[in-house]
């Protein structure tokens, strides 16, 4: 991007259509539009012999600070944090020049309706794994700023939680550059807009509460301490949660470390409904051995599935919960 390009229309891209970059000469084939936010609109394209995400805008300001992010942030980052990325360009066409970006493609379900179809312990769990990269973020020296789920998805075979849109991080010790309310703990009345790690951990835990609500609310009149810890209270997905919540909105932990070790302790000594999680076994990184031992452990006779007690049943199903979230968690440690 090194033109100086001034303001025009949106560029809008096509499937099928082929763009090269004006200064790396890489082709790109633009297959569909993944999303659009306010610096610009993310394609899902064909190039360098794989699939990637090519942001694209009508203006370089915004994109230009998202590339110096990404290029800071990417002698720190790590395998399993943002996407990578891979090198920025102009695509000039009839209408002009356009700036325009390629990043890893994270092939993944958006964080609330991953959610949705799962059990209430998943919230938990991806956010174990979420904080474990936050924390390598924070000990680099950065913030996210704009944590929310629609900058989160989860991906198959094993899923796991990545974070997208590199817009909002922030080098600790300013002032957080993009935020969104329900996140925002300057929005609450709990706490400044200063980039430091608890910043983010007040985010975390508005993670829990939108996964209770997923429409979201707005401060009223009522002291918003309070308002938010009844709210969380009211809803029994996410109550089980409610003293990591509690500290994470109070800015009680001391880095995201604290905060992890904190939810793992709790989601070992909590057991969940059992219903979904037997469910969602088949679509996770679950061995064979461990499916095959949970089989033997379900009756394949009908009649007898039938005679099994509830008690019985729950039994194994937290048993079965436990072993599998101790698999998880050894997983992502
Ligand atoms: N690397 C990627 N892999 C897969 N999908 C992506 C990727 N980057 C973005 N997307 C998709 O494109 C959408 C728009 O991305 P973008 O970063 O522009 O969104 P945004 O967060 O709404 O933007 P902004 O914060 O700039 O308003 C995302 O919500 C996501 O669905």
């Amino acid at each position: 991007m090194r033109d100086s390009i001034s303001k025009k229309q949106e560029c809008k891209l096509l499937p099928n259509q082929r763009i090269v970059g004006r200064w790396q000469r890489n082709s790109y084939r633009i297959i569909r539009e993944l999303g659009y936010g306010a610096t610009g609109t993310v394609y899902l394209a064909e190039g360098r012999g794989e699939l990637v995400a090519l942001k694209i805008a009508s203006d370089s300001m915004s994109i230009t600070s998202e590339v110096n992010v990404f290029r800071q942030f990417s002698k720190v980052q790590g395998p399993s944090l943002g996407p990578s990325f891979y090198e920025a360009d102009d695509y000039v066409s009839a209408g002009g020049v356009y700036p325009f970006y390629v990043m890893e493609y994270i092939n993944g379900q958006p964080f609330l309706p991953f959610l949705r179809q799962r059990g209430a312990e998943w919230t938990g769990i991806l956010i174990v794994q979420l904080l474990k990269d936050l924390h390598q973020l924070h000990k680099a020296g950065w913030v996210f700023g704009d944590l929310k789920p629609e900058n989160l998805l989860v991906t198959e075979n094993p899923n796991c939680v990545r974070w997208l849109d590199v817009g909002g991080m922030t080098i600790q010790g300013r002032a957080i550059k993009e935020y969104t309310e329900f996140f925002d703990r300057g929005y609450w009345g709990l706490g400044n807009r200063k980039a430091e790690p608890s910043y983010d951990l007040f985010s975390v835990s508005m993670l829990f509460m939108n996964r209770g609500y997923p429409s979201r609310f707005e401060k009223t009149q009522e002291k918003s301490f309070t308002r938010l810890m009844t709210k969380f209270r009211q809803k029994d997905v996410i109550r089980p949660f409610e003293p990591v919540f509690r500290r994470g909105i109070e800015g009680k932990y001391k880095d995201a470390l604290d905060m992890r070790s904190d939810l793992i302790q709790l989601l070992h000594g909590t057991t969940f409904t059992p219903k979904v999680s037997i469910s969602v076994k088949p679509k996770t990184n679950i061995t064979r051995r461990e499916q095959k031992k949970i089989k033997q452990q379900q009756p394949s006779n009908p009649k007898k599935r039938r005679s099994l007690g509830v008690l019985e049943s729950m039994l194994v199903a937290s048993f079965i919960l436990v072993v599998y979230i101790l698999y998880l968690f050894g997983q992502t440690m």
